[in-house]
């Protein structure tokens, strides 16, 4: 490949830097920038009734600043906005924001389409990297801050006439592309022709317009002008960081790090090239660190409903936190993590989410538990463990993991995925319902001893190969009986190594199930039997004629 056609974008020497030994405590102001800079790049922009839709969810999600559109390059976007304000679509709280050129004619309708707002950032930018000022404006450093000046006194003059309160935004644009020092002086520049107070602060915004470097080297970037620009107190540092180098969410945590008070991106990180910033994932990531994100995300399902049905973007599979598969394990040893985890948290009640793959709980966002633990060849016993546990109830013996996975394994190795609904196919033919040749019908018992230790004597009737018979022993318990009369009166040599039960569901018509890991001491084989009954002996005895059946034993 030819490397050579391309040369390293220069990094700051700051030395004194300060953000690697900070960290992230508290959301910052959050401003969404789908209406504009994710519109602006979207295939088919929204149309009017849509981006009302969309403004309506982020207005639900708790965004309190939104970019509405560049209403003066458009009559969709001018329209946009008087829909808004005609419909008394924004609430109090809510403060719009428009973007524009520095140029006066734009200005001009970009206030006009501002009327009868009570409050609206108005963003100004202009173009001032290196390589903008020579090959699109054609213009030196001089004339390129003019540009900005002369943007922020228009806005000046006409905030001057306008009835409600107008908050300046300044964007140096291609901020990544730029001298740092020559940033400032812009920035500067603004900053003293706009005269903003610790009570009407404004925004100065710094973009990632094109991702040029490691997120490290934006963070410096950020520090450096947080710590040398004039009227810091006056001032709110806001990030726009664009996503070219794939890392805009680590480039906008680290510039959180830095300094930076605001964030401005888009839900999922839809916007130019490879998107904006993904405010949904910052705000996640804070939500999964304990800190409150200052949105309402609980409901990621109909995010991405409305997101995907109004952009016609669609949300990757793997995307974090929102895609399909992200709270999905397929692998076996994910699973068995996930299952112990997931049982570790409910017996001890513990409050913290502590699950191993899962770095948040996936009801917190509207996400259920079900796909979790998906089943195919790469999946070990403990997925399938999990499967039959919170699909079903059957707590299996940890014995039994492996015995039943390998009945499932061939299956997915045949086909694919396994559903839940065809693994508790395979466990009743495999255990349930392995009734033949030996089928247990009925039994009774009766206790003979008058001393604790007990002694009881077992009537057991079943059918072999449909032909009704019965058996009578004594042992020191139902099971122990049963295990006597197989070998004395049926001649069957087993022994029973195992035996567990619990309650399948709770209520009047509860159930159990039971498991009896049984050894054919002729053949040295060893298996699991279930049976289930709502008598917890009778599911035992089921339990071992489903062994039996399974080791093949007969009389
Ligand atoms: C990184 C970003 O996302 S920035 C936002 C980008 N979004 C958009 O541009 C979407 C909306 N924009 C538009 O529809 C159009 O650009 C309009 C309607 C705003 C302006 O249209 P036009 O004037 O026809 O074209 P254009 O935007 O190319 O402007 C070109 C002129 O404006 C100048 N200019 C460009 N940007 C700016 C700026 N920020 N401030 C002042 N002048 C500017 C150029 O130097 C050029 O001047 P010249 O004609 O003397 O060469
Ligand atoms: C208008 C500016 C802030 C912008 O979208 C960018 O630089 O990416
Ligand atoms: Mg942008």
């Amino acid at each position: 490949m030819n490397f050579k056609k391309y040369q390293k974008n220069p990094v700051i020497n700051f030395p004194d830097r300060q953000w690697p030994n900070k960290e992230i405590n508290e959301a910052p102001i959050w401003c969404s920038v789908d209406l504009r800079d994710g519109n602006q790049a979207l295939i088919e922009p929204m149309v009017v009734e849509e981006k009302i839709e969309f403004f309506n969810l982020l207005v639900k999600l708790g965004f309190k600043e939104i970019e509405v559109g560049f209403p003066s390059a458009s009559q969709i976007e001018f329209e946009f906005l008087r829909q808004l304000v005609d419909r008394k679509l924004i609430p109090d709280d809510v403060t719009v924001q428009v973007l524009v050129q520095c140029r006066e004619h734009l200005l001009k309708r970009t206030f006009e389409a501002l009327e009868g707002i009570p409050r609206a950032i108005v963003h100004i930018y202009n173009s001032v990297s290196v390589l903008q000022r020579d090959v699109v404006f054609n213009m030196n450093k001089e004339e390129i801050k003019k540009i900005a000046i002369k943007g922020t006194k228009l806005v000046k003059e006409y905030a001057k006439d306008f009835p409600g309160e107008i908050i300046l935004e300044y964007s140096p644009e291609s901020f990544t592309g730029t001298e740092i020092d020559y940033a400032l002086e812009v920035c500067n520049a603004v900053v003293d022709t706009w005269g903003p107070t610790p009570e009407n602060k404004m925004i100065i915004n710094l973009p990632s317009t094109v991702e040029m470097n490691t997120p490290n080297v934006y963070a410096d970037q950020i520090e450096w002008i947080n710590r040398n620009i004039k009227n810091r107190d006056s001032i709110i540092i806001s990030v726009h960081p664009h996503n070219d180098r794939g890392t805009g969410i680590a480039a906008a945590e680290l510039a959180l790090l830095a300094g930076a008070d605001r964030v401005e991106g888009t839900l999922f990180g839809n916007g130019e090239r490879t998107g904006n910033v993904d405010i949904l994932t910052i705000a996640y990531n804070m939500f999964s660190q304990g800190i409150d994100p200052k949105l309402d995300l609980t409901n990621v399902n109909e995010i991405i409903e409305v997101y995907e049905r109004l952009t016609k973007m669609k949300v990757h599979e793997r995307h974090p936190y929102a895609g399909k598969l992200v709270f999905t394990a397929f692998s076996g040893s994910h699973q068995d993590a996930i299952n112990k985890g997931m049982r570790a948290l409910r017996e001890r009640q513990s409050k913290i989410w502590a699950v191993p793959y899962l770095p948040i709980d996936p009801s917190d966002i509207g996400r259920s538990y079900e796909p979790i633990v998906r089943i195919n060849s790469q999946s070990g016993k403990g997925g399938v463990a999990f499967i039959m546990e919170t699909y079903f109830g059957y707590k299996l013996p940890k014995g039994m993991h492996k015995e039943f996975a390998d009945i499932i394994q061939p299956i997915s190795e045949k086909q694919g995925e396994v559903t839940p609904d065809q693994i508790m196919e395979e466990f009743k033919k495999n255990y349930i319902d392995k009734k033949e040749p030996l089928h247990f019908r009925r039994c009774k018992f009766e206790d003979i001893s008058d001393n604790d230790d007990g002694c009881t004597h077992a009537i057991i009737y079943y059918t072999n190969h449909g032909v009704e018979k019965f058996f009578e022993a004594v042992g020191n318990g139902p099971i122990d009986a049963v295990q006597k009369g197989l070998q004395k009166e049926l001649n069957i040599n087993v022994k029973i190594l195992d035996y567990n039960e619990h309650a399948l569901s709770g209520g009047a018509g509860a159930k159990a199930a039971a498991y009896i890991h049984m050894l054919d001491l002729s053949s040295k084989k060893a298996t699991f039997g279930v049976g289930v009954s709502s008598n917890i002996t009778r599911a035992s005895i089921r339990a071992i004629f489903s062994a039996l059946n399974r080791l093949g034993v007969s009389e």
